[in-house]
């Protein structure tokens, strides 16, 4: 980099640039430059293909020509926020010296550091998207992770000992910036994001972040927070706030404590759960037609952050979910009441922190005067109820009476956007302050005074006294009257009809009106800074009152959609099992145009398997997935999309439903299938919910068939999961028969002509058709090709049948081909499995068996 090596031969201005850049050799460098910000060398070019705007020169230094790119100053949030969206961070260099008095150029200092994870800025954030900072710290196979989300001060702590789950926090908590030791050895878990940021190890020195984290929270040791043994995560978190503070430069009074997070207290979700799931990003990446989509009404931005981060979260424990059911039922009373007072108060997460980091603006203090004036009406709703749980949380709420009054008469009721320019605080709030800005806008009566006393002494008629922005004040006389204008007038300006003169006197009046503008607005910023300290001291009453209406808004929501969507309660059991009567599923009932089919489910210990069979479009994979919603919201604490629900202890969530190649990692789509599925054969339990979703695709038929056999028998032989398991290979249905608690369901469709018509029911025992082809032909694959693909099958079928060695779906076969119907095919033709009793079904399959 020789620009930067060689400072002699560079300008003064250039060698005060490279300095400073040597100080933040990795991150881009805004450089004031009267009303730009400017870069120079790499950062220019970098910034202007990051930025799209164009790269020129400013001059040449050392002899070469200097590569430059610009913003305008007043424009640099736009440009900030778009960097941040890549995952960059930004150094931003003010002049901080008087230019009058500089010899050379201005002094300069970087002032902060503006950092994906670290903004705090409204301006830089997606109001209703968590934006956290993390970090990670590996020995072997453990894993120490950290998290801060700075515009909360929500700091966790999580610890694992495999990649699996490790990836599953990544993906749960999805950092915006992820900080990572220089030796980190399990890069392909982290090197497809962005804001990635390589950190020396020393920063995750465990006893430094010992000493960094008590330090912070102000007490002895760590044991408060039951992290003190977390040696993996503290690294993680040592680091992390070393960060923060290098890029903040200021106390961070608004993170008080640390929290461990605790795979038991949650129901685990892998990564490709949360996916399959699509709980807050569709499968394209988007945010349409996921469930937060429906399910996200709050009223308030830290409300729709808290809710999202409840359904990344199910929780385990049975007592807060009960609480919160209980809460919703009473909400549902007078949503329309609480939701209106919810909207006005906003987001009061993130105006706490920027009060924290002192970087709230005026229209922050606004904000907080206009809620903190609508919390009595909200405590006296909140009165009438009776569920402890609301007791508690409108307690929390707190009233803030006295801040409600400062800010009243503190700030105006529209203040601008920055403090900068004054008219911030409002008039009877500092009598220094109103004298000053009186006489700053001239608003006095002197002038008037002078007037009436210059023209009765002078006796001139046409004397007035005023005032322009060029000239200032000034005495005016008619060009008639001017020769009778005292000596110690002094002219000013002359027109076509007047002369207008300036008296000692009146530029007195003129000096002092003119100083005590600046004065006013010294006094002005000096009261704003005030604030801040007047406010501190509440920071932790508020930050909880400001949590606890975010759950209120979460519980208003919820208790709403559950009366629009027509949600009912479910009911938690201790007992192993899921019952759902008449479930939807969450999304596709709000996007199908047509009515949606209810369905119901049941496993329990006895029945911890299902077959799931039938034609392509059947509903197979709706089914499943409406079920692990419906599990996922009861463990929220929500209300479900079904008339009726009992669930009972779930540990984790697995899906392993479709894939597409995971190219960025180099793995084709059978080998992302068969990494899913080891990770659920390692890691389900007897209370896990599984779906597996036509496992073994995406190899031949008779590995597929095989794999997906061994994987359903482990997995109800072994593991015991509570499983749904939709598969195309007709062979899995004799399952039942090998496998206690096994059972066949089916989805079936109706054929008239050439068309068919899916009923979406689920129903008891396997399918008898597939319909493959039919299906084909309703996705408009072209009827030479159907024609085809028949009279292939028959070719399969007549070939199965020579060798008697079918590993092609019977069924199928029956369908397509126009053969007259076997004695097995008939006698299996008049069965009606739901008429039979087990003892009929078991003699029918005996004499079937015979018949072949
Ligand atoms: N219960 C239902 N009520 C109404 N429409 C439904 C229902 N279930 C599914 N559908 C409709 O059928 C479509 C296909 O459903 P789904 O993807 O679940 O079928 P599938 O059996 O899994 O198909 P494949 O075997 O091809 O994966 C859905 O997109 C939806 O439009």
């Amino acid at each position: 980099m020789t620009e930067y090596d060689n400072f002699t031969d560079h300008t003064p201005m250039m060698r005060q640039y490279l300095k400073l850049k040597a100080e933040n050799p990795d991150i881009l460098l805004f450089y004031r430059m009267g009303d730009f910000y400017e870069m120079f060398y790499d950062d220019a070019k970098r910034a202007s293909q990051l930025l799209d705007i164009s790269l020129t020169k400013r001059g040449s230094s050392n002899g070469e020509p200097i590569p430059m790119a610009g913003v305008p100053y007043h424009a640099v949030e736009s440009y900030l926020a778009k960097l941040i969206a890549l995952g960059e961070s930004v150094a931003i260099c003010e002049q901080i010296g008087d230019p009058a008095t500089s010899k050379g150029p201005v002094e300069r200092k970087v002032v902060r550091i503006v950092t994906p994870g670290t903004v705090s800025d409204e301006l830089l954030l997606e109001d209703r998207k968590d934006n956290l900072l993390a970090s990670i710290w590996q020995h072997k196979n453990h894993f120490g992770y950290a998290t801060l989300d700075i515009s909360s001060g929500r700091f966790f702590v999580f610890e694992c000992d495999n990649v699996e789950a490790m990836q599953a926090e990544l993906q749960r908590t999805n950092p915006v910036e992820l900080l990572y030791p220089e030796d980190f050895e399990s890069m392909s878990l982290i090197d497809n994001r962005n804001g990635l940021r390589r950190r020396p190890l020393w920063d995750f020195d465990l006893e430094t972040a010992k000493q960094q984290l008590k330090l912070q929270f102000g007490t002895n040791d760590l044991v408060g927070f039951g992290v003190e043994d977390c040696c993996y995560a503290l690294s993680a978190a040592g680091c992390l706030l070393q960060y923060v503070k290098d890029t903040q430069r200021t106390a961070l009074p608004h993170i008080r404590s640390i929290i461990k997070e605790s795979a038991y207290d949650f129901v685990v979700l892998d990564a490709a759960t949360r996916r399959n799931l699509e709980i807050t990003e569709n499968l394209c990446g988007g945010t349409e037609n996921t469930v937060a989509d429906i399910l996200d009404k709050t009223q308030t931005a830290m409300g729709s952050r808290m809710l999202k981060r409840w359904l990344h979260s199910p929780i385990r424990n049975v007592v807060i979910l009960q609480n919160r059911q209980e809460a919703i039922s009473e909400l549902q009373q007078d949503l329309s009441d609480i939701q209106p007072i919810l909207k006005q108060i906003g987001d009061l997460e993130r105006i706490l922190a920027r009060l924290a980091l002192r970087t709230a603006r005026p229209r922050d203090f606004a904000r907080l005067r206009d809620a903190y004036n609508v919390l009595p009406e909200l405590q006296q709703l909140l009165n009438h109820h009776s569920s402890p749980y609301l007791i508690a949380l409108r307690a929390k709420i707190n009233q803030f009476d006295q801040i409600a009054d400062l800010l009243n008469q503190a700030i105006v009721e529209a203040p601008p956007v920055i403090i900068r320019d004054g008219g911030v605080i409002a008039t009877g709030y500092n009598a220094e302050l109103d004298e000053l800005r009186n006489l700053a806008d001239g608003a006095t009566n002197y002038l008037e005074q002078l007037e009436i006393r210059e023209r009765e002494t002078l006796g001139i008629d046409t004397l007035k006294v005023g005032f322009n922005a060029v000239h200032g004040y000034y005495i005016q006389i008619s060009r008639g009257q001017s020769h009778l204008a005292p000596i110690h007038y002094t002219r000013r300006q002359t027109l076509k009809n007047v002369e207008r003169y300036i008296i000692p006197e009146l530029k007195e009046y003129e000096d002092k009106v003119l100083t005590s503008k600046g004065r006013a607005l010294a006094l002005e910023k000096q009261l704003y800074d005030q604030l801040f300290e007047l406010l501190l001291p509440d920071l932790a009453n508020m930050q909880m009152s400001a949590d606890a209406i975010a759950e209120l808004d979460v519980l208003t929501n919820l208790a709403e959609r559950a009366l629009t969507l027509n949600y009912q309660c479910p009911t938690l059991s201790n007992s192993a099992g899921i019952e759902i009567k008449d479930g939807r599923h969450v999304v596709i009932e709000q996007v199908l145009k047509t009515p949606f089919i209810a369905n119901s489910l049941l496993l329990s210990p006895n029945r911890r398997m299902l077959i799931i069979t039938g034609p392509n479009m059947g509903g197979k994979s709706t089914y499943m997935r409406q079920a692990a919603l419906i599990v996922l919201l009861t463990y929220i604490g929500s209300f479900v999309p079904a008339s009726k629900a009992v669930i009972g202890p779930v540990d984790r969530i697995f899906t392993r439903i479709g894939a597409s190649d995971d190219l960025a990692s180099g793995r084709s789509t059978f080998m992302v299938e068969m990494t899913e599925t080891a990770n659920i054969m390692h890691n389900a339990t007897e209370q896990s919910l599984v779906l597996m979703d036509e496992i073994g695709r995406g190899t031949s038929t008779y590995d597929g068939l095989s794999l997906a056999w061994a994987c359903a028998e482990n997995l109800a032989n072994h593991i015991k999961a509570m499983t749904l398991f939709a598969t195309h290979y007709f062979e899995l249905t004799q399952l039942p028969n090998h496998i206690n608690g096994i059972y066949n369901i089916h989805f079936d469709a109706i054929e008239h002509d050439n068309t068919i018509a899916f009923r979406h029911t689920v129903r008891e025992g396997a399918a008898n058709k597939s319909y493959g082809i039919a299906v084909a032909g309703l996705a408009g694959v072209p009827n030479t090709i159907l024609k085809r693909a028949k009279q292939k099958l028959k070719e399969l079928e007549s070939l199965s049948l020579q060798t008697s060695c079918s590993h092609v779906d019977s069924s199928q076969l029956t369908l397509i081909t126009e053969h007259e119907p076997s004695e097995v095919e008939q006698a299996l033709h008049d069965i009606n499995p739901d008429s039979l009793t087990p003892k009929e079904a078991l003699n029918i399959l005996y004499r079937l068996k015979g018949m072949l």
